[in-house]
């Protein structure tokens, strides 16, 4: 874009039009932008107050500030409004709920999760389809909750399996350091895992691994692109943005290599039926999605449901597994203290990973637990947009079409989590130990007070497989590496946060070497609670 427009001013710079009708043109032209960004843009809504705007009526410029300090924004906005409040959020203004509402709007269908991603994420425009599947029907969703969860199982085993083909490939066997970007090889590892319980056909395509990794990109950095641009634009503009552009050619490939797959099930399912074979169902995404809309009698589009899985699965899933890392590294007493929790369970459990063996990483679980308290994918998890007006128990009156968020800051609230900002592996296994605490504590489990999953009727059903694909991974890579920052590297660099949202930081170097031969296992000790 930058290129474009400097190449548009020389041009007319050197022109007969000269510098004189140059500057008239590019004053006619930012003050054409700002009046539409000041007068084509949604309003705020009245009755709450504004926090992050601070006296400007542009706004972009607010929009700007939600992107470079939103935790900021909210946290001063809770201390000092006691209830709900509103924000100029990079989608126009938001009314933000206090966690503490959690309990009365955890289930309430006046305000929908589907209604935000279909306002939000664009899912009309030509290439933004990839939410479609969730915003449309119920399939979507219904598939994750019945075929993911029930494959869990087999899929642990599947897993274990696939991430040691991958770990012997990417970091072959050297007692040497070496340098890596590890967000990238992380995102990388997630998508094949993922892919090969989504779509086993398609696990080892480096054209559709490729896609797994950069439509989530382009499909984030598309909305937030078209998020500050004013609506009345937006309609033109997506036709042009790059990340847009190739969001629509992204798809194309996928139709190309799914319908593929396809086609070659189908062709299968006849030959078993002429053969008088059985015809076995596959066990996979596309398989839960076929038979959920047949059953259901509803269209959910084959490849837009597969976007719609990676979209959900791999970068979440990525961001979470690198820092529970950056932590570990950070933290460096945990490696030998998971070492051993991982040599007992692996060794009472007939040296297997699979579904109940994984389940007693309790030391682990937590500890992924408080990394994802203190370093969540997103400060923002809980997001719906109003179908109605009505009004809370409060008094709150929400108006229709109004944008509602609840952010994660109770999880370093000092009255909930005592010594908040302290990284405390054992915080949520001492918790678990405690009477009552066995289920309430666990990674995956969703209360007011952890919300990194969201909570009620719309919680992540993902969560069960995501923490069991961390888990092995973690496990795979404490016993066979040694993994440390680079020596000039002092501090564990901080994710960076783009609005509510987070990514690991750019920045990150991991080293990484091998365990030296016979040290992948270490005695077995019990882990007891500090
Ligand atoms: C660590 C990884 C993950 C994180 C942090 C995460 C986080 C979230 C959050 C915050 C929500 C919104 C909850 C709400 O609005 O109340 C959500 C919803 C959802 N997630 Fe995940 N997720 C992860 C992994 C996955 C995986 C592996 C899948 C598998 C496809 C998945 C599928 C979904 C679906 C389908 C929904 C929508 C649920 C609904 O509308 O009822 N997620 N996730």
């Amino acid at each position: 874009m930058a290129t474009v427009s400097s190449g548009f001013l020389s041009m007319l710079v050197q022109s007969s039009f000269g510098i004189k009708g140059a500057t008239v043109i590019v004053s006619l032209v930012v003050t054409v932008a700002v009046a539409i960004s000041v007068y084509f843009t949604d309003r705020p809504y009245e009755d709450f107050a504004m926090f992050g705007k601070d006296g400007t009526k542009i706004d972009l410029v607010a929009k700007y500030r939600w992107l470079t300090s939103a935790k900021k924004i909210m946290k001063e906005g809770m201390q000092k409004a006691k209830g709900p409040f509103q924000v100029v959020a990079n989608c126009g203004p938001l009314i933000l709920l206090p966690p503490t509402m959690m309990e009365e709007i955890r289930n309430d269908d006046r305000m929908t999760f589907k209604a935000w991603l279909k306002q939000h994420f664009f899912t009309t425009y030509p290439g933004f389809q990839g939410f479609a599947p969730a915003v449309e029907n119920d399939v979507f969703v219904s598939s994750v909750k019945v075929g993911l969860t029930q494959t869990l199982g087999r899929a642990t085993e599947v897993l274990s399996a696939e991430t040691d083909d991958i770990l012997k490939e990417l970091y072959p066997y050297n007692e040497e350091w070496k340098e890596t970007t590890f967000d990238k090889d992380a995102t990388n590892i997630i998508a094949r895992l993922s892919t090969c319980i989504f779509m086993p056909g398609l696990a080892h395509n480096e054209e559709w691994l490729k896609i797994a990794v950069d439509y989530t990109v382009d499909f984030f950095t598309g909305a937030y692109i078209l998020r500050m641009i004013p609506p009345i634009l937006r309609p033109i503009v997506h036709w042009v943005l790059p990340p847009t552009r190739k969001l629509r050619k992204d798809i194309k490939i996928a139709q190309r290599l799914i319908n593929g797959e396809l086609s070659a099930r189908k062709r299968k399912r006849e030959e078993d039926r002429k053969a008088g074979r059985p015809v076995e169902l596959p066990v996979d995404a596309l398989q839960w999605v076929e038979t959920v809309s047949h059953n259901k009698g509803l269209h959910c589009d084959p490849v837009h449901s597969q976007l719609n899985y990676t979209l959900g699965a791999v970068h979440t899933t990525s961001i979470t597994f690198v820092n529970a890392v950056c932590d570990l590294i950070a933290h460096p007493k945990y490696f030998e203290l998971l070492r051993e929790e991982v040599n007992t369970v692996y060794a009472a459990n007939g040296n297997q990973w699979n579904k109940t063996s994984v389940s007693q990483l309790q030391l682990m679980d937590s500890f992924m637990k408080e990394s994802a308290r203190l370093s969540p994918v997103t400060m923002l998890p809980i997001n719906r947009v109003a179908e109605e007006t009505f009004t809370l128990s409060n008094g709150t009156t929400i108006p229709k079409g109004a944008t509602v968020g609840v952010p994660t800051l109770r999880a370093t609230d000092p009255s909930v989590f005592p010594d908040p900002y302290k990284f405390d592996g054992h915080r949520f296994f001492n918790l678990r130990n405690e009477p009552g605490g066995a289920s309430k504590y666990q990674f995956v489990s969703t209360s007011n007070d952890m919300i990194i999953f969201g909570h009620g009727k719309h919680a992540c059903p993902g969560r069960f497989f995501a923490a069991n694909e961390i888990k092995i991974l973690l496990s795979k890579f404490l016993l066979g590496y040694d993994l440390k920052f680079p020596d000039d590297q002092l501090d564990r660099l901080r994710p960076l946060e783009v609005g509510a949202d987070t990514i690991p930081n750019p920045l990150l170097r991991i080293w990484i070497r091998s365990r030296k031969q016979g040290q992948a296992s270490t005695p077995a000790v019990t882990v007891e609670a500090k």
